[in-house]
């Protein structure tokens, strides 16, 4: 049997990279089965995750006894081979070409596109210098907004930074300031416009979600109103509201193209996103392409966290690229000197600048909540030090459920179905979506014993009786797929409520409506039949749960490894929770997925090193 037939029998590939490889085959029937099989498995790398298919790591992609060919030789078929183009790797590949091999890497040509035009884009980005700020005039303010600034204060650092360069990551764990930051350096460049007698920057706020866009919007209205003492007028001058990328960008019905771009570029003078570490590599490409020359392009993450669902781990890739932030090039602390005192300096510029300062410190103060030590051993992947800490039960509001597996029984019910049945009392649509923030049981996995769709049906219907309607009185929604139409997006939750009368009872016949915050009253009805996709949302996946936080959250690990569990997932799940953390996990199920990576295949690092 052929490799490619092997792989697609063994349930390795999808009928669309089965058939990439079987149009191939019927437009040139000597292509050799190795050269079908990569191109699979190079469409297939995208559903993964990854922006290409490396031919030395295919054992990744079946679990049956494969006798793969050799690399090297796999990559010099490839190499000769008439659907394979070879280009320059600053050059655009042969649109003629389906696929490409680079650095030993096979793309499909579309994907090596958005990679090399990202990097070409941030080069761009990178390489303009805004006009020169006047540091002098500006440092009283500066002092005033990061009064340990010479105490090498991170968050300064990226301000400061900032105020020079057009391009800035600044990456950092939950609540280590990253939002803080941006609205102090936002109101220094609008102060240094005011300086010059210029109109002030015209700002945009972005992120990939719109549960993440509003959270955005909302910290950035907090860390605004503490700076209203500072400068009244500044903080006036800060947006206050901010979009998803798609509707920053312009999507535009039924394509992939938006209507902001290289050519019809963006009308803002500050470009910033929130959880980077989610937006996939098309995206990211399309973006960076549409920044205008001259406009700053800010972009704020956890590089910790999983990376996006598409092709990507772009975030990853900038941060490796742009190297270590201990010191700075020695010219750029020279001119920082009056801001931040003497800092260390380092030797590389990195081939983005100095862009990249990383948040250490944690200021989110919950006593109620000490998940510092256990992120940090989740993150490092230590698998001894983070069972330690679970065990020992020292950390304020967190709870280790050794060996639980199905969370609706025991302690897990007790938990959990109390704090839900308070949705089936709620009345007020504001009222029942605060609380639907309240808790949240996060799975690794969608479908399957321990998946988020089966057990939200046993929560419906210990909830609401197995002769339940579709959607009861307190059932929790969540919105699978963006409808700009409704002003809906992928992520957020709703609530089920039937109109009820002053004493609480049912009004008979009237309808139930699906609440969603947002608009003047800070809720807005639907019909349910009318909502976009969507499904249940007590439990939900990890990967669904990004960008959003909750009161408490329930983290179910599954009895048995899978391949996607890796320290990324547990520690994006863990960070979730504001005020109680619980785990339930087999101390070999944890152990394994500490032990892995999400790694993503790229070159992105690569090109923008090179
Ligand atoms: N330099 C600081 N001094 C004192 N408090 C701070 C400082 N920076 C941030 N904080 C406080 O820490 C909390 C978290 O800050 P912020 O929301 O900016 O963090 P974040 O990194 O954006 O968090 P997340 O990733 O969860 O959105 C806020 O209450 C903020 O007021």
């Amino acid at each position: 049997m052929s490799l490619l037939d092997a792989l697609f029998r063994d349930g390795s590939l999808r009928t669309v990279d089965h058939a990439l490889a079987q149009a191939l085959r019927r437009l040139d029937r000597d292509t050799p089965d190795p050269v079908l099989a990569a191109a699979a498995l190079a469409s297939q790398a995208i559903a993964r995750g990854h922006a290409a298919f490396d031919p030395a790591q295919p054992q990744a992609y079946s679990e049956a006894a494969i006798d793969w060919p050799e690399p090297q030789a796999w990559r010099e078929a490839l190499a000769q081979s008439r659907w394979v183009a070879t280009p320059d790797p600053q050059q655009p590949a042969d649109a003629e070409t389906p696929l490409v091999l680079e650095r030993g890497l096979l793309y499909l040509r579309r994907y090596r596109e958005y990679e090399r035009r990202l990097a070409q884009g941030l080069r761009r980005i990178a390489a303009q210098a805004p006009p020169p700020p006047d540091l002098q005039a500006l440092a009283p303010l500066f002092a005033a907004l990061f009064p340990q600034a010479r105490d090498g204060d991170r968050q300064a650092r990226a301000a400061a930074l900032a105020l020079l360069q057009s391009l800035l990551l600044a990456t950092g764990g939950p609540g280590t300031g990253k939002t803080t930051t941006i609205a102090r350096l936002l109101a220094l460049l609008i102060a240094q416009a005011r300086l010059d007698g210029a109109t002030p920057p015209r700002i945009a706020l972005a992120a990939p979600t719109g549960r993440a866009a509003e959270r955005m919007a909302e910290s950035l209205r907090m860390a605004t109103g503490a700076l209203q003492t500072l400068e009244p007028g500044l903080a006036a001058a800060l947006p206050a509201s901010a979009s998803t990328l798609h509707r920053l960008l312009g999507s535009v019905p039924d394509s992939a193209r938006f209507k902001h771009d290289a050519v019809h570029p963006l009308a803002y003078d500050a470009i910033v996103v929130d959880e980077a570490s989610m937006v996939d590599l098309p995206l990211m490409c399309k973006l960076v392409e549409a920044v205008p020359d001259g406009a700053r392009l800010i972009l704020l993450g956890d590089r910790d966290q999983l990376p996006s669902v598409e092709a990507g781990d772009v975030l990853a890739a900038i941060v490796d690229a742009a190297g270590e932030d201990e010191g700075l090039p020695a010219p750029v602390a020279e001119r920082l000197r009056p801001l931040l005192g003497e800092l260390p300096v380092r030797a590389d510029p990195g081939s983005l600048g100095a862009c990249r300062v990383h948040l250490r410190r944690g200021y989110r103060q919950t006593e109620s909540l000490d998940l510092a030590p256990l992120a940090a051993a989740v993150r490092a992947g230590d698998a001894d030090a983070a069972l330690a800490l679970l065990r020992s039960g020292e950390l304020a509001g967190v709870h280790f459920h050794e060996d639980l597996h199905d969370p609706l029984t025991g302690v897990g019910r007790e938990a959990l179905l109390p704090a839900w049945r308070a949705l089936s009392e709620a009345r007020d649509p504001l009222q029942a979506l605060a609380l639907a923030t309240r808790l949240r049981l996060l799975t690794a996995l969608r479908d399957g014993g321990q998946g988020a769709a089966p057990l939200n049906a046993r929560i419906e219907e210990a909830l609401a009786g197995s002769h339940r309607p579709t959607y009861f009185h307190g059932r929790l929604l969540l919105i699978t797929e963006n409808s700009y139409r409704h002003g809906l997006f992928n992520g957020d939750i709703g609530v089920c409520l039937r109109a009820r009368d002053e004493q609480g009872r049912d009004v008979p016949g009237a309808p139930v409506l699906a609440w969603f915050a947002g608009g003047a009253g800070g809720a807005r009805p639907f019909h349910p039949s009318a909502l976009p996709a969507h499904g249940g949302a007590f439990a939900m996946t990890v990967h669904k749960s990004q960008g959003s936080e909750f009161d408490s959250v329930w983290l179910q690990l599954p009895r048995q490894d899978a391949r996607h569990l890796s320290r990324e997932l547990v520690y994006t799940g863990l960070t979730r929770a504001r005020r109680e953390l619980h785990l339930a996990a087999s101390e070999a199920v944890l152990r394994q997925a500490l032990s892995r990576h999400a790694a993503r295949v790229s070159g992105l690092a690569w090109r923008l090193g090179g």
